[in-house]
């Protein structure tokens, strides 16, 4: 473990948000007990946690959908290491629904019985580059950066909470949870394709969790998922949290912008090639063809 850094907790070569995260609880998280009905939102830092947890949260609460019951999301399907209202796992009724940044090989042992679900998205890593880069200036609790190279270097050096995106050696997010994904019930969603295509990716996630959906609901499902919905819904846009329990350092929103591209806005062309070349180093091998060069802009 790694004990200087402010921001920063290195736990097993990966490094948590050291506010928000319990040594003793990460100690025994190879032996948390999993239940053959949880399910598992895990991703890399700004991929689309929120999202799919609000499309989990609409799936498996009927009182969500059609708003009879006003319960955060946050709550609903809770983050796993990162347990700020200290919910007490073990009694929650099942199906239990959580979320996780956990590299493969720090998550819970139990779901190698290949029984409870996990549903791993990934987006475009230079969308999450900016997406982070503002979150991190936004949140007290995170290390601020002066500008995007700056925050671009950390990020490519894994020194960022998440480590790395890209592949090296074990200590790699997307790589590992693809490599190992026959250890898993595991089913790979792509925020773009989400974002192209949101009812498909629905009943997408509803046929691995063998929810079956009728018109009706999977209709409030995608109204309440879409972006601009999600973003006014104090339910769904933790902007409550981030205010009152986190603690802003400059003014905005989780829901930023929920954009495809945006980094085309921000990256210099240098900064862009430097991108380009660790990425095409780090992931040259690796198999999965992804299609992030979607231009939303033209269909917004
Ligand atoms: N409904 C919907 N549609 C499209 N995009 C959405 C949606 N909900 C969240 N987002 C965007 O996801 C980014 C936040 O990622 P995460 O939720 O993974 O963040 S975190 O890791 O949990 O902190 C962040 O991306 P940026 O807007 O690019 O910063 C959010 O805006």
């Amino acid at each position: 473990m790694d004990g200087d850094d402010k921001y920063l907790l290195k736990f097993k070569g990966y490094n948590f948000a050291r506010l928000f995260v319990d040594i003793n609880f990460l100690k025994n998280l190879d032996d948390f007990e999993t239940r053959d009905d949880d399910v598992f939102v895990i991703t890399y830092p700004k991929s689309g946690t929120i999202w799919t947890q609000q499309i989990l949260s609409l799936i498996y609460y009927e009182g969500h959908r059609n708003r009879t019951e006003i319960v955060n999301t946050a709550d609903r399907s809770p983050f796993l290491e990162y347990n700020l209202h200290k919910i007490d796992f073990e009694k929650r009724p099942s199906p239990r629904l959580f979320a996780s940044h956990v590299p493969y090989y720090l998550a819970p042992k139990g779901l190698k019985n290949k029984k409870a679900k996990v549903i791993y998205v990934s987006r475009n890593p230079k969308d999450v580059l900016i997406s982070y880069f503002h979150f991190s200036n936004m949140l007290v609790t995170f290390e601020a950066s002066n500008n995007i190279g700056e925050f671009m270097e950390k990020f490519l050096d894994g020194k960022v909470v998440g480590s790395l995106w890209f592949c090296h050696e074990s200590f790699d997010h997307m790589r590992g949870w693809y490599e190992h994904r026959h250890d898993f019930n595991i089913l790979f969603m792509v925020y773009e394709e989400m974002k192209k295509d949101l009812r498909s990716s629905v009943l997408k996630i509803s046929s691995f969790l063998e929810k079956e959906l009728s018109e009706e609901d999977l209709d409030a499902v995608v109204n309440q998922a879409v972006f601009q919905n999600m973003k006014v819904d104090p339910q769904a846009n933790y902007d409550s949290i981030l205010k009152n329990e986190i603690g802003l350092r400059t003014k905005g929103h989780f829901l930023r912008k929920g954009t495809i591209g945006d980094w085309k806005h921000y990256l210099t062309v240098q900064q862009n090639e430097r991108f380009d070349r660790v990425f095409q180093r780090k992931m040259k091998d690796f198999p999965l063809k992804f299609i992030w060069e979607i231009d939303e802009e033209l269909d917004q």
